[in-house]
């Protein structure tokens, strides 16, 4: 599913003293299998863009067009049945959002509401466990008897069932612990890569943006700043003084990547140490400049 977006705007309670625009003018286009970034200051307007990609906001002005569908002002009526069964969000802390007896039927929710045959929902549910990397026993828990971190699989392996093709997720991270982010992220990247699915994460992780991500959109003040692959946009001088992306942070970074990264990834024939070795010294010139 290709996702268009045509100079979107979106204005929050229009036309009251409340009246705030959160993106403006925004011109976007991701490919079916892309892996995105979204990254941005607090407040740029990124879970407002991510709420645009499976119609809970519809564009003030301007258009979102994601494979069939259409969303503008003019067009607010349409059934987005299909169109949620395909987006699959994850919104921050979802393990807020349990609610059911047992993690059965939790993972069983998604599915049924889009009308999925028993026999079939209940594969669905032994095959996103076991993506998740939970065992089958947990099915007859409660969620509520689960560590933070196995809530947080049943609540993924909720939306894994629904078989989505896109994959939003906002700060799927936050709040674990770091060996339990890196195991998450991972998993994020496998699926991505087995299913060909189409990945969007909002995070505040340079590290993951870098590491994971084919291309990064820098929103600030709701309109897109920068976009491009990851190793680009880190090269951009800007990104240091309106990111405020602060060099320690960025060694920090490089200095990670170079000992944990667990695969080998290539930009433009550039091995990743090269890669931080020559980002490292340019983020050190840039700033002395
Ligand atoms: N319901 C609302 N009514 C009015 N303004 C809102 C509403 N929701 C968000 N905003 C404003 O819109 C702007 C963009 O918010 P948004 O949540 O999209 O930012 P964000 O980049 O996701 O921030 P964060 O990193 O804190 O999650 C902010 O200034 C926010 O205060």
């Amino acid at each position: 599913m290709d996702i268009q977006f045509e100079r979107v705007s979106y204005i929050y309670q229009p036309n009251t003293p409340f009246s705030h625009q959160a993106l403006h003018e925004i011109d976007l286009t991701i490919d079916s299998g892309e892996f995105i970034a979204i990254v941005g200051h607090t407040g740029s307007g990124k879970s407002t863009l991510l709420q645009h990609l499976n119609g809970l906001l519809i564009p003030t002005m301007g258009t979102v067009k994601i494979g069939e569908y259409v969303l503008n002002k003019d067009n607010k009526k349409q059934d987005l049945k299909a169109l949620r069964r395909n987006v699959g969000i994850v919104f921050q802390y979802p393990e807020h959002q349990l609610f059911e007896e047992t993690v059965e039927k939790d993972i069983a929710f998604g599915p049924k509401n889009f009308g999925i045959p028993e026999e079939e929902i209940s594969q669905r549910i032994t095959g996103a466990i076991q993506e998740v990397g939970l065992q089958e026993a947990i099915l007859a828990k409660s969620p509520f008897e689960l560590s933070g971190g196995q809530m947080r699989r049943v609540a993924i392996a909720g939306v894994l069932a629904t078989m989505p093709q896109v994959l939003v997720l906002d700060e799927p991270t936050a709040g674990l612990d770091p060996y339990g982010q890196k195991e998450m992220m991972e998993l994020f990247f496998r699926l991505h890569k087995e299913r060909n699915l189409t990945t969007i994460l909002v995070t505040h992780k340079m590290e993951d943006a870098f590491t994971y991500a084919d291309r990064m959109i820098v929103l600030e003040k709701g309109k897109k700043y920068l976009v491009g692959p990851p190793a680009e946009v880190f090269r951009d001088r800007s990104l240091l003084n309106n990111v405020q992306l602060e060099l320690p942070e960025v060694l920090l970074f490089l200095e990670k990547i170079k000992s944990s990264f667990p695969f080998s990834i290539d930009y433009n024939g550039q091995s990743v140490e090269e890669l931080a070795i020559e980002l490292g010294q340019r983020l050190k010139e840039l700033k002395r400049e």
